[in-house]
């Protein structure tokens, strides 16, 4: 059998470093492009113990040898794993992880190393377009002012610019987003050989990446007295950083007795989590999270994935509602609709709306329409009512018109169907066209046409950044059916379905 070089170095190399692994595993390696996956050629069972890593193995700051430069420096979390593994790698065969980074691939090509050109051509309109840009800022900034004084280090450590250079800080952050794990406190982030090599399936994992939490193993460093490590439970770590409690059950079996299930807490352990049939891929989970998350993080898509949300900016809604009422009119909505104590999601220097992969939106951006679409008599009375005396603690209860009788609470159980006159099914209707044309002038039957005849191995980005755009505009088609269908249903009542125009 055909095994390429790395592979065989780096399977001496966990043997030397004490990383155990059952025989049933397969590390296989993709020839067109050498991304590895892992595949078992016997049938896993819950509980079984496939795997063990000595955290002393993993590489993280307090293993690496620029520990001092980075503790010198008050660098933590990925700044500093950024450092040890540039550092690490600077030194070439002389690293005591060289087999391990030989097999790792230089940079994960994510969107945050992809040029400025490649970012407006494949993701204009999506919901990582404008992120990843001011990613690529915040991180010039860091580099400026954290990676560049480290030159000058005074611990004695002499380090190449070359090796530290901008573009070897963005290959290390596109490796630390994509493989990392958070180890525990004293370790923090790090790089896990072997765990890294399990591939990623949303709500359908086999394996979870465990760790009897303690401080024990670190050396006589005690400075981490964290009560939950005291505890020694167990708890699963998986690599988008967040530890979590354990969900399977805990009699572990040894395939084979092959491991020693030892409760060291020095050591991380692979357990499986549901049965696995030989010949199968093994896979890990990287959480729960849509195509944006997954593309901004790890560089790939999942085709249907459960999670997807599309985002409509307040901005575009007030776009929306300056092509209908004039600009007083809407700030004195809006205005309203806060004064009710609603708001969007608030990122960095935006507020939005989420609408679910069903193409549901939040009550919020309902209500706003809702708000948005009263006529003068219904909002003059309401406005009545919020100003006079106490009115805010009885208008946050029943707001009551003429005609409106919606109850606008926040926190209480409202019916979004009250809300969805049509009116707000209408705007809802347009809001969503608008926020559709940001894809640009190709329609969604030529981007699934584009994706059918992609390669997803030869044009990756093409690729993944293809599935990205369909799946948020199929939300947004789900968004149109879901505001249409009781428009049909309100005409063919005979309610008419009028556009108001407010000067
Ligand atoms: C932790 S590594 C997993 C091992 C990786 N395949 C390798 O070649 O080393 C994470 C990377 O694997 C790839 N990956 C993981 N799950 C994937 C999936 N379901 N589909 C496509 N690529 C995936 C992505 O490139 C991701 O950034």
């Amino acid at each position: 059998m055909y095994i390429p070089r790395p592979m065989r170095a780096f399977k001496r190399w966990m043997k030397l470093h004490g990383i155990n692994y059952i025989d049933a595993l397969r590390f296989i390696q993709n020839e067109e492009n050498d991304a590895v996956w892992v595949k078992t050629v016997a049938d896993l069972h819950q509980g079984d113990l496939v795997a063990t890593i000595p955290k002393q193995s993993c590489l993280t700051m307090k293993t690496s040898g620029a520990r001092h430069v980075i503790e010198e420096a008050g660098l933590d979390g990925y700044l500093g794993l950024s450092v040890a593994l540039m550092y690490e790698k600077s030194l070439g065969p002389d690293s005591p992880w060289f087999a391990y980074l030989q097999l790792m691939p230089q940079f994960e090509p994510i969107p945050l190393l992809w040029s400025f050109d490649e970012l407006d051509l494949f993701l204009s309109g999506t919901e990582l377009h404008k992120i990843v840009k001011e990613d690529r800022a915040l991180i010039n900034e860091d580099w400026k002012e954290c990676i560049s004084p480290l030159f000058d280090s005074a611990t004695g450590v002499k380090l190449n610019p070359d090796d530290f250079s901008v573009e070897q800080y963005l290959m290390a952050k596109s490796l630390i987003a994509s493989r990392s794990f958070e180890i525990d406190d004293y370790h923090g982030f790090g790089m896990v050989p072997l765990a890294d090599l399990f591939n990623h399936k949303t709500d359908a994992e086999d394996v979870h990446f465990t760790s009897v939490a303690s401080h024990s193993d670190s050396e006589e460093d005690s400075e981490i007295s964290d009560d939950s490590e005291k505890s020694g439970n167990d708890s699963q770590i998986s690599n988008n950083g967040s530890d979590k409690k354990n969900t399977y059950e805990s009699n572990i079996n040894d395939v084979g007795s092959e491991l020693n299930n030892s409760d060291d807490p020095a050591v991380l352990q692979m357990i499986i989590v549901k049965e696995v049939e030989a010949g199968a891929e093994v896979f890990n989970t990287y959480g729960s999270m849509g195509n944006a998350a997954l593309l901004h993080r790890y560089g790939f898509t999942e085709p249907e994935n459960p999670y997807d949300i599309v985002n409509i900016d307040l901005e575009l809604v007030l776009r929306w509602s300056s092509s209908l009422y004039s600009s007083r009119y809407s700030r004195s909505r809006v205005a309203f609709w806060k004064k009710l104590d609603y708001s969007g999601c608030l990122a960095q220097n935006s507020e939005y709306f989420e609408i679910s992969s069903d193409g549901k939106p939040e009550i919020e951006l309902l209500v706003l329409l809702f708000v948005m679409s009263l006529s003068e008599d219904d909002y003059g009375d309401l406005s009545l009512q919020l100003s006079s005396p106490g009115a805010c603690n009885k208008l946050t209860g029943t707001v009551l018109s003429k005609k409106v009788h919606v109850i606008l609470e926040k926190g209480k159980e409202m019916s979004k169907n009250a809300l969805l006159t049509n009116a707000v099914r209408s705007a809802l209707i347009e809001v969503a066209d608008l926020r559709d044309r940001l894809y640009g002038s190709r329609s969604l039957e030529d981007d699934i046409k584009e994706l059918s005849e992609c390669c997803f191995v030869k044009e990756r980005k093409l690729y993944h950044s293809l599935v990205l755009r369909i799946s948020e505009r199929r939300i947004l088609q789900k968004l149109r059916a879901y505001a249409s269908s009781g428009l049909l249903r309100n005409c063919a009542r005979g309610t008419k379905t009028k556009k108001l125009k407010v000067i």
